[in-house]
């Protein structure tokens, strides 16, 4: 299917006069010229959001954002969109491309609409999953605060009927955010018009096609008018963007925003740890009981299955976090996103379901065959009991705020899949941490109850990772355990995985469905009325008693810590992950180097002895 849309090279109805790039013809010399072009016309200073020429409004909102400068993406971004060009863009995770989109496209929509108030749908903004979708929809709001009566936007994710649709369409929204199913369906039945489109923003771009929107794409190139001004963004380039490229821009301009990271400005730390199958789950019990990463945290497990499991293994020890997977209602996903970066909980477990169809630009035909095979597999079944969302995903574009550290528990099946989800921290120049376990090939398959057959692959996947990051000047550094120390708490980790059988996965995942309903919009009223009565409702409770309760387990004894503290547990000392590099400079950290000290952040002093150790191969 996608060769499909590949080969047809244009959509029937062309979106502009002018010729269609064709990929890869002139691009080369065309980025240079315009990047050489940008250099002269740039003032001497980095330009402020005013001095872009965006509408006062949104300079306002910006402003309330606390958004002092225009980010590099920014910067280059919008004068381009501004001007009416075309404009594919690949920066790195976390560096502001939504409002380097958001923001030209709402000062064209306000610009036009001071002379010319016929209402239409001016811009659609298409993205991989409904939770983007959400999060985009969200941004547009806080945007145009200022502007809120000039712009109207709708997102097309929501779970209701064709005919709440079309009269909420019936408004025609000048901004309408969705996913290509859902923006293909609603041009069908629900009276979206796309006649007098000005705008197309695809966001995470090349997954697009990935997440098998190939059909739907073809069918809304069709639909759109002459014209129509393209933006396409994305962290990572792929031949898919060459497919979309070919199709919905006239010429674009290829910005390749790839910061290239030097150690002085790195602000992600990462690290992989090689470990036994059942060492995974003893580690894992280990920094989370111990708190040896500090702060908000989100691990990332291979299937459904295992989240439950690792959340119900972590139950026995008082660990509370919570679940992310496309089984769950969309409405409680988006909630617990929210709640997640409003700071109640600290632990989400996610399971990365489409990690295998990410895609591996250095993953040959074979692999690209099998990927594509298991996204065909993914299809909703009807036999399926529990129906998976297609369109969930939380590795991609997803604005986890502060978080402290991305733990990949399974690695990822692919470089970019890690590129993507290790992206979740370190955002708006925050500083953050990665930690990836990785089953040695010697290893794999030794630990039945625990072994998971992704993992196989572990060490060519890290090798890699290790290729992908050199690229980008950044290093991933083992990180060792003293086994010694380790050993003491083994006898209590496998007591809490005997207790989490699979019959209690299944429970657990039964159950937590029930309790979404329990959380439904009915109950909502009442919880209004009666908000003591909320805490009934976090997503990080326990499961309850699908797993045998084991009342030791809960607690650290003093006599199994080692003598010297925590810090035994691992030697020479890598410093607390801060979340602003500024303070790192100021005190002459230097990554990798023992500081000694304790360190202030957020005006607390922190307790050296929680943090987090690393032990560099000789
Ligand atoms: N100019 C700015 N100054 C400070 N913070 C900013 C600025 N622009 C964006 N941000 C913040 O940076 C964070 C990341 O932005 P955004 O989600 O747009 O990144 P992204 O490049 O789209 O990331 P991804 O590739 O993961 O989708 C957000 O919390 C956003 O509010």
């Amino acid at each position: 299917m996608k060769r499909k849309l590949g080969q047809s090279g244009a959509p029937a109805s062309p979106p502009t006069d002018e010729p269609v790039a064709t990929p890869q013809a002139d691009e080369g010399p065309k980025v240079e010229q315009a990047e050489q072009k940008q250099e002269k016309k740039q003032p001497k200073h980095d330009p402020s959001f005013a001095e872009l020429g965006l509408d006062p409004r949104l300079v306002q909102a910006v402003a309330k954002q606390s958004f002092e400068k225009p980010t590099l993406v920014q910067r280059k971004a919008i004068p381009l969109a501004l001007q009416g060009q075309d404009v594919l863009c690949k920066a790195k995770t976390g560096s502001g491309k939504t409002a380097a989109y958001v923001l030209p496209l709402l000062s064209g929509i306000l610009k036009r609409k001071s002379t010319d108030s016929t209402p239409f749908t001016a811009a659609l903004i298409l993205v991989p999953t409904r939770e983007l979708a959400d999060q985009v929809f969200k941004a547009i709001e806080l945007f145009s605060t200022f502007c809120s009566k000039d712009i109207q936007a709708a997102k097309l994710t929501e779970n209701v009927s064709d005919a709440v649709q079309r009269s909420l369409l019936s408004n025609v929204p000048d901004i309408v955010v969705s996913t290509p199913s859902r923006a293909w369906h609603s041009i069908n039945a629900a009276g979206l018009s796309l006649e007098k489109l000005q705008y197309l923003v695809l966001d995470e771009a090349d997954l697009v096609l990935s997440y098998g929107y190939d059909e739907d794409m073809e069918n809304i190139s069709r639909a759109l008018p002459k014209g129509v001004q393209t933006i396409m963004m994305s962290a990572t380039l792929s031949a898919e963007l060459d497919t979309l490229k070919g199709i919905f821009c006239r010429n674009p301009t290829l910005l390749d925003l790839n910061e290239k990271m030097g150690a002085e400005d790195e602000k992600l730390d990462q690290f992989y740890v090689k470990c036994s199958e059942d060492d995974k789950w003893l580690i894992a019990y280990l920094i989370f009981k111990l708190q040896l990463i500090k702060g908000k945290c989100l691990i990332f497990v291979a299937d459904i299955d295992r989240s439950y499991r690792l959340k119900l293994f972590f139950e026995q020890f008082s660990i509370r976090s919570c679940i992310l997977n496309s089984e769950l209602p969309i409405n409680t996903r988006i909630k617990m996103i929210d709640e997640f970066n409003k700071g109640m909980y600290d632990i989400i477990i996610a399971s990365d379901e489409k990690s295998e169809i990410f895609g591996d630009e250095t993953a040959g035909e074979e692999a690209s065959k099998k990927q594509k095979e298991k996204a065909e597999s993914d299809q909703p079944s009807k036999k399926r009991k529990t129906q998976k969302d297609q369109e969930y995903g939380v590795s991609r574009g997803i604005d986890f705020r502060n978080l402290a550290a991305v733990v990949n528990f399974d690695l990822p099946t692919s470089a970019t899949s890690y590129q993507h989800r290790i992206g979740r921290t370190a955002r708006a120049g925050r500083t953050g941490m990665a930690l990836s376990f990785v089953i040695p090939k010697e290893l794999y398959g030794k630990h039945k109850p625990t072994s998971l057959r992704s993992c196989e692959n572990d060490e060519k996947i890290l090798a890699k990772i290790i290729r992908q990051q050199a690229k980008q000047e950044r290093a991933i550094e083992p990180y060792n355990f003293s086994k010694k120390e380790m050993e003491a708490f083994r006898y209590r980790m496998n007591d809490a995985l005997r207790a989490v059988t699979k019959v209690a996965v299944r429970e657990a995942r039964t159950k937590e469905l029930r309790q979404e309903l329990l959380r439904s919009e009915t109950l909502k009223r009442y919880f209004e009325e009666n908000p003591a009565e909320l805490s009934h409702l976090r997503h990080d409770g326990e499961l309850g008693r699908t797993t045998r309760t084991q009342a030791h387990l809960k607690h650290v004894p003093d006599y199994l810590l080692p003598k010297e503290g925590k810090k035994a547990l691992s030697s020479q000392e890598i410093g607390f992950v801060p979340f602003r590099n500024a303070d790192a400079k100021k005190r002459g950290h230097k990554r990798g180097k023992p500081s000694g000290r304790s360190f202030k952040v957020g005006g607390k002093k922190r307790d050296p002895l929680k943090t987090f150790k690393v032990r560099r191969k000789p």
